[in-house]
């Protein structure tokens, strides 16, 4: 009889909602390998954008070995991933009111839970009693009760919902913004900091703040509960009050130390199962270079040995969850019959009236609940902390890696504090680099004493690398494999901060500003972003006016540098760049290029000048469908839009029906049409055969593109004026072993096929 509830299962007041109705689709609560598995990677993307980075890190960072516990790591974490919302966010004033409002109906369930548990006592005290027109009474009140009730719990969890998506909202955009700043998303992926970051922006953002905003309710639920609840039970019979308070804090020490390993198990489950999606993506991603090399049992096994990661590290979590729930179903279960045990001799001696008994084995189970929170919801605490320490290591890195990157000199300050910018501009051990939006028109590109090492064993690379670009005058980069040509053009575009040395690029930033740019890279593999064909081909210079796909098609060839109010006078002034061995090199580059100091002098104060006058950038106007035809036509593509019907708008997966050679072409489109003072291309004709290379170098002349290519084909060398041939770890071509770094540059009609073929060995 006491047990007796007749409240609708949804009105019970004050359960732990988190566990219930609370959950909305997807929402990682305990066991946390239950729910949303974690999203794969969206590496590919990364890895198409820069296919010469290391390997996306799949195998996972330092903190697969364990989540931090330590509260000390936590609780920070907490703190800078929850209150920016609340405090620094635009919409931080509307949302404290929404937060305030949720909190107000919050307020209401329990008001209406404390309404029902004295109902619930004179319902039973009307039947004892045997009085019909009081339990009549009662009845109409408890449907009273109901009609106004359930509204205030369906309005708290719909806005309670709505806050969330909100919050969610704001912080994955945050996140998002940070992930994009100043590539970052290049150095994460590079470095290998974190593993799987996409995840840890789709899925861990929306568990951690619904899970923070559920959480925070239901604590001030049962903060407000406890009160109204423990008025009552100590109002009936003080020492089962004691007695529960005893019993619930004990309780909650003891599924502490039980429940401990289960935070450290969830971080882990949440990233064995990110891996194993990545690798179901990849195969996705490399179908056809998988099937060409008949990998699929390889890929078959790669994939069941990471099922198996996952299905250990949850069967370890089913066994913490299992040891933990025997705590809380024992210390659920043996404190029910507690309440109506003690109370009941109370009612035999006719101190209280029948009703009483249940009234207080309610009240008893609402504070049972509310002390013993930790215990029954100890695994969703589990699974937030697992939350909370991968998304604050996810931030931490993105801040961390924001300051380690590449130097980029403010030329405006530059001007402003030295005579001598190259030199104040590079720091010791670092590579510095300038952008000069006011350019001499001397040079496009100025390197200075470059040394680049490889990060990981400090190898040098390219040892004191001195030269200029000037306008009309294209170099060639050649060497041996793994000699550095392309991390040259990775330092130039700020992608590769190994090294020292400095860099002086001369010109507006390619995808910064819409429809503005100078200086343009292009990689062996091109990005092929989503959507039409028109997207292709305006990526990414007009990208945003593009498809909206295509827009969100994320970052690629165009990189970086910045502003240039010069004109497209691309005509040429000659000035061949480099200079030949060793220790003198340097020098004789310096003098025989533009004149270091002086020149980037006067190009600082053309800086400051030209960004105090506004933007010097160079504007372009958006092609026409006939330039953009006439852009395929350049580059053999005119059957490829005849195949789609002449139909520049036709959507098509074109990473995967373009050939690579087709794509290498689109990426010669997208210079066409941008007309770059610069571009800087990598292999950028490797799938081509020589006659549509010879049509495209020649186009890129015409259109009075200057350009510095990386590549090993020497029928490459007619194209270009000059060649910077890296030695590697070899020799040079007439010199003795230079050691390595070395490197000379060459006129480029003294690169015979026969040399040049002597020279790749
Ligand atoms: N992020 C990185 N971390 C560690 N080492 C790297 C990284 N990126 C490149 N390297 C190493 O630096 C060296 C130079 O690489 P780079 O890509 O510049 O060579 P390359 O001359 O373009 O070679 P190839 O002709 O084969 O394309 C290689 O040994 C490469 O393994």
């Amino acid at each position: 009889m006491s047990q007796c509830r007749p409240l609708p299962p949804a009105l019970r007041p004050g359960r732990p909602f988190l566990a219930t109705a609370r959950r909305p689709a997807g929402l990682p609560l305990a066991p946390r390998s239950q729910q949303g598995k974690q999203e794969g990677p969206s590496s590919a993307t990364l890895t198409e954008a820069a296919p010469r980075a290391p390997a996306a890190p799949t195998v996972l960072s330092r903190k697969q070995e364990g989540a931090s516990t330590d509260l000390s790591v936590i609780l920070p974490r907490l703190k800078k991933l929850a209150l920016p919302y609340w405090t620094e966010s635009d919409e931080r004033v509307s949302a404290r009111w929404k937060l305030a409002g949720v909190f107000a109906l919050t307020l209401g369930t329990t008001g209406v839970s404390v309404l029902f548990n004295f109902l619930n006592r004179d319902f039973f005290n009307a039947l004892s009693a045997k009085d019909q027109a009081e339990f009549a009474e009662i009845l109409v009140k408890f449907l009273v009760a109901i009609c106004a009730g359930i509204p205030v719990y369906v309005l708290r969890d719909y806005y309670q919902s709505k806050l969330a998506l909100e919050w969610r909202q704001w912080l994955t955009e945050r996140l998002t913004a940070e992930y994009f700043y100043d590539r970052t998303f290049y150095q994460v992926q590079a470095g290998a900091l974190v593993d799987n970051p996409d995840q840890r922006i789709a899925v861990d953002a929306r568990a951690f703040t619904d899970t923070a905003l559920t959480f925070s309710l239901t604590m001030f639920n049962a903060l407000i509960d406890l009160i109204s609840f423990s008025g009552i039970l100590y109002s009936i019979y003080p020492p089962l009050f004691g007695a529960l308070l005893v019993y619930s804090i004990g309780g909650t020490a003891l599924s502490i130390y039980i429940g401990k390993p289960l935070v450290g198990l969830n971080f882990q489950q949440e990233a064995q199962e990110a891996n194993f999606r990545y690798g179901l993506v990849r195969v996705r991603e490399n179908a056809e270079s998988i099937a060409f090399y008949g990998g699929e049992d390889n890929e078959r096994r790669l994939l069941n040995s990471r099922l198996q990661g996952a299905v250990d590290n949850f069967l370890e979590l089913l066994k913490a969850s299992r040891n933990l729930q025997f705590f809380t179903s024992f210390y659920r279960f043996v404190i029910q019959i507690l309440p109506a045990a003690v109370v009941a001799p109370l009612f035999f001696r006719g101190e209280i009236e029948f009703g009483v008994i249940n009234q207080s084995a309610s009240a008893f189970n609402h504070i049972l609940t509310d002390v013993s929170l930790v215990v029954y919801q100890f695994e969703t605490i589990a699974g937030f902390s697992a939350v909370v320490d991968r998304l604050g290591e996810f931030q931490e890195v993105l801040e961390g890696s924001r300051s380690g990157g590449t130097a980029t000199v403010d030329p405006v300050a530059l001007a402003a504090s030295t005579d001598e910018p190259e030199a104040a501009a590079a720091e010791e051990g670092r590579i510095t680099i300038t952008d000069m939006p006011g350019t001499s028109g001397r040079s496009l590109l100025d390197i200075r004493d470059l040394t680049l090492r490889v990060p990981s064993s400090g190898a040098t690379l390219v040892q004191d690398l001195t030269l200029s670009v000037t306008p009309g005058h294209s170099l060639l980069i050649m060497g041996p494999s793994g000699a550095g040509k392309t991390s040259i053009l990775r330092t130039v575009a700020g992608l590769w901060n190994s090294g020292s040395g400095h860099i002086v690029r001369h010109g507006q930033p390619m995808g910064r500003a819409e429809g503005e740019g100078d200086i343009f890279f292009v990689p062996q593999r091109p990005y092929v972003v989503l959507g039409t064909l028109r997207d292709q081909l305006l990526y990414p210079t007009w990208a945003q006016l593009a498809g909206t796909q295509a827009a969100e098609g994320g970052s690629a060839e165009g990189a970086s540098s910045s502003g240039d109010s010069s004109s497209s006078g691309h005509s040429t002034s000659g000035g061949g760049s480099g200079s030949s061995g060793d220790g003198s090199r340097a020098a004789s580059a310096a003098t025989s290029s533009s004149g270091s100091s002086s020149s980037g002098n006067t190009a600082a104060s053309d800086a400051a000048a030209g960004s105090i006058a506004g933007s010097g950038a160079r504007r372009r106007p958006l092609p026409s469908d006939d330039e953009l035809r006439q852009a395929l036509h350049t580059v053999q593509l005119s059957k490829l839009l005849e195949r789609i019907g002449g139909n520049l708008d036709a959507v098509a997966d074109w990473a995967s029906t373009l050939s690579l050679g087709e794509q290498q072409r689109l990426a010669f489109a997208r210079v066409l049409l941008a007309k770059p003072n610069l571009v800087l291309m990598d292999e950028s004709t490797s799938a081509l055969d020589t006659r549509n290379e010879r049509l495209l170098y020649q186009a890129l002349r015409d259109a009075g593109v200057t350009f510095v290519s990386v590549g090993h084909r020497p029928t490459l060398t007619q194209f270009h004026d000059s060649v910077l041939l890296l030695h590697g770890s070899g020799t040079g071509l007439d010199s003795a072993d230079s050691g390595p770094g070395g490197w000379e540059v060459r006129p480029a009609k003294e690169m015979t096929l026969e040399k040049a073929l002597d020279y790749m060995g």
